[in-house]
């Protein structure tokens, strides 16, 4: 597979290990200090029910599972047909920053004998966004992901990201927007198939 960013290779168990659950009373507790530390008073009116309501955010920030199989469907007359779900809208959290980003995802593959539920591809999209991440690292392990459904490489996925770090804070560039691409199999053999794939996936990318 092939990345157009590099990519700095996390170590592998770690990055597709989801995270323990959310200790949601010591959150509660050290969003509290975190509200001293900052010159607040938490039991003021306003704050007393933020640290328990920032505690269950976290709790349910990483709550995105995946059911154990991803649905597939036999379909044995089909072969080659390209299949693109895209407009996959999900939020995540840089892990540099503890700051949004959100990713626009649209994914290709195709079908050899079996479909798979559409939906599926936005529950995994969903649960590789559930954690704490960086956009290329994300982009691969959606691809991944599928490949591992599918049972094969054919698969491309493109990622376009906009990050609070860099619009909310830093270089506040509130226009920037990032791309990734992971294209694998005939997605990185075929030049007109990854053409179709990038001119369907990034359709309406341009005007939002
Ligand atoms: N490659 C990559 N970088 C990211 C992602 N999300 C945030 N970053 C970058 O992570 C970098 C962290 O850089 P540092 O210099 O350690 O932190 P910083 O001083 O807060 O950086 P600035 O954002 O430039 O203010 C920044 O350049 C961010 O833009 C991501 O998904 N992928
Ligand atoms: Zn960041």
């Amino acid at each position: 597979m092939t990345n157009v960013l590099c990519t700095p290779a996390p170590s592998e168990s770690r990055a597709l290990t989801p995270p323990q659950p959310v200790d949601t009373e010591r959150v509660a507790d050290l969003i509290s200090q975190l509200l001293t530390a900052i010159g607040e008073d938490p039991t003021r009116e306003g704050l007393s029910d933020t640290p328990a309501r920032v505690a269950a955010w976290w709790r349910s920030f990483f709550s995105s599972e995946l059911s154990a199989t991803p649905t597939c469907f036999t379909e044995q007359q089909l072969s080659g047909q390209l299949v693109v779900v895209g407009g996959m809208s999900v939020w995540s959290l840089c892990e540099h920053h503890l700051l949004p980003m959100n990713l626009d995802v649209a994914v290709g593959y195709l079908p050899d004998g079996e479909v798979v539920g559409l939906s599926k591809f936005g529950r995994i999209a969903l649960q590789r966004a559930a954690r704490l991440q960086v956009q290329e690292r994300f982009t691969r392990q959606v691809a991944d992901e599928i490949a591992d459904v599918i049972g094969g490489n054919d698969v491309a996925v493109a990622v376009r990201g906009t990050h609070l770090c860099m619009s909310a804070r830093g270089v506040r560039m509130e226009t920037a927007r990032t791309t990734t691409v992971q294209a694998g199999g005939r997605f990185e053999c075929d030049p007109v198939l990854s053409q179709q794939f990038l001119t369907i996936a990034t359709a309406g990318w341009r005007e939002s």
